[in-house]
């Protein structure tokens, strides 16, 4: 996160840190509860890395440094791809970890609501992204949660500040015209929060931008809720 500040203990409960347990255990990805079963997160995460096998999540963690080889977590049983993903910036970028046990939720570990169809069109005027992604595009994992507001824009706002590209439609944008305010790499997979009459909602999962917080370069995010029926196709 590129201008963000530290988050609380218990702010963001539904925010996991995705690690490979490889030579070194690191965080790799972001991602979200949405049951107690299911984390939705990105699909460009796991690319060159689809053996369920090697992933660790990390639930009700605010701080890197808490985890340690006897930090608990969950294994995760199967990871789906959306089938017509293949890169971040030509969308789909979506996926799916079932862990290999329920998890009980507690003060800090809770899931985020899945936004509703009728609420599609909502304007949210009160979205955070969080995440222990770079500071700064060549940075590094940090190691406390970060969160930054950030605006949401139309798809023809955002079509324009990326000329050169033909924008997916099932995304959704958000930042500064003037730069400074953004997620980054290492952020991917985490929640873009929206919080609508006193309830918080998963609008977005972070997956790609030119670089970070860049003037006139905004984040692009999936829009989770034109996801809704196959989210619900493979969780049920
Ligand atoms: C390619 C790259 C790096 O190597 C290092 C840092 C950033 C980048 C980059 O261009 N964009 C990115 C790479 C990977 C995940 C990203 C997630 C969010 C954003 C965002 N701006 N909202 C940019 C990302």
């Amino acid at each position: 996160i590129v201008g963000g500040t530290d988050s609380s203990p218990g702010e963001w409960p539904w925010q996991v840190s995705l690690h490979v347990k490889l030579f070194r255990r690191r965080h790799h990805c972001g991602g979200s509860i949405i049951s107690n079963q299911w984390i939705l997160t990105a699909a460009h995460c796991f690319m060159s890395r689809q053996n369920p096998n090697i992933w660790r999540v990390y639930a009700g963690i605010l701080k890197q440094s808490e985890i340690k080889e006897d930090t608990p977590f969950f294994k995760v049983e199967e990871i789906i791809i959306h089938p017509r993903y293949t890169y971040a910036q030509t969308g789909y970028d979506i996926a799916l970890l079932k862990l290999d046990k329920p998890m009980n939720f507690t003060d800090l570990q809770l899931p985020i609501c899945l936004p509703s169809k009728e609420e599609a069109n909502i304007l949210y005027t009160d979205c955070w992204v969080i995440g222990w992604g770079y500071r700064k595009e060549r940075g590094l994992v940090e190691d406390i949660l970060q969160k930054v507001t950030v605006p949401l824009m139309s798809k023809e706002e955002c079509q324009a500040r990326y000329r050169k590209r033909t924008l997916d439609d099932n995304v959704i944008c958000a930042g500064y015209d003037e730069g400074g305010r953004d997620a980054c790499k290492g952020d991917s997979g985490g929640p873009l929060s929206c919080k609508h009459e006193e309830v918080w909602y998963l609008v977005g999962i972070t997956s790609w931008g030119e670089g970070c917080a860049r003037p006139r370069q905004p984040g692009v995010y999936t829009k989770v809720v034109d996801y809704l029926d196959w989210i619900l196709e493979k969780t049920t």
